[in-house]
């Protein structure tokens, strides 16, 4: 595939920069455009219509990634979807965590914790997608309890009910691709700011390929050594056609 990608290590270093001093964006300005990011790709794949089912699984871990997923569910339920959220192990990281499960309890969006029976929630019958933001960019294999669990439920329906991942698959690595037995094998990946080397390893023929995120000028893609995506209008989102 010949689309530009930049390793874990410059990732991390490219999310320093941005909410470094000088540049200073707050980790809460560029959640909520990763979210709104993902909630439009799952719209696209997945559209909403009255006339069938629209209730989406999203499935947040204890990071930024599950932070992506938080905002991603407030969006849903504003596109008009039913959607669910499972929130095994809440971050303490900051304040924010809690504001942003609060915000799902304003829009009356479930938020289940480990003790609660998520399972129920992967019937192909009633869910539409899943969504997930269980890992990012700063996963190292191998997965702990109680993901490696989770990792193994949704791997099993995995064919039967699409899945769309926020930045990285799951059980993959950030740089190698797919690591974990159990890892998820998407529908849809939401590459964030641009593409991890892990989605040079993904099927185009399996699954759909999104980058989002959309929040750095020129000048700033262009240090980090790639060029814009072709963002069109006020789309957070652009499809990378198949090759
Ligand atoms: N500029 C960007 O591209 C942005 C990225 N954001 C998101 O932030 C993500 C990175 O966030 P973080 O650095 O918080 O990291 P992650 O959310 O990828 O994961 C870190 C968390 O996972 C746990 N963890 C790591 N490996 C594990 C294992 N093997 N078993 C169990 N737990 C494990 C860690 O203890 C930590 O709690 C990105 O992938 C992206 O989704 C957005 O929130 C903001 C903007
Ligand atoms: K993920």
């Amino acid at each position: 595939m010949s689309f530009k990608t930049i390793s874990s290590q410059l990732a991390a270093q490219l999310d320093k920069d941005l909410m470094g001093p000088e540049i200073g964006f707050t980790l809460e300005q560029l959640m909520e455009l990763a979210g709104l990011s993902v909630a439009e790709a799952v719209l696209k794949e997945f559209p909403y219509s009255k006339s069938r089912k629209s209730q989406v699984l999203v499935v947040a871990g204890p990071g930024n990634n599950g932070g992506d997923g938080l905002v991603c569910a407030r969006h849903l339920a504003l596109f008009g979807f039913n959607p669910v959220v499972f929130y095994p192990k809440r971050s303490s990281r900051t304040q924010f965590y809690g504001q942003l499960v609060n915000q799902l309890k304003f829009f009356q969006i479930p938020v289940l914790d480990g003790d609660d029976d998520w399972a129920q929630y992967l019937n192909p019958n009633e869910t539409l997608c899943v969504v997930d933001a269980i890992f990012g960019f700063s996963f190292k294999p191998p997965v702990r309890e109680p993901f490696g669990s989770i990792l193994q439920q949704l791997r099993q329906v995995q064919d039967q009910l699409p899945i769309v991942s926020v930045d990285i698959p799951t059980g993959w690595d950030v740089d190698e691709g797919p690591v974990e037995p159990n890892c998820i094998i998407p529908k849809v990946l939401v590459s964030l700011t641009v593409p991890k080397p892990c989605a040079r390893k993904i099927e185009s023929l399996e699954t759909q390929h999104y980058v989002g995120g959309r929040f750095v000028p020129r000048s700033f893609a262009n240090k980090y050594g790639f060029e814009p995506f072709a963002y069109e209008n006020a789309s957070q989102v652009v499809k990378l056609a198949p090759e």
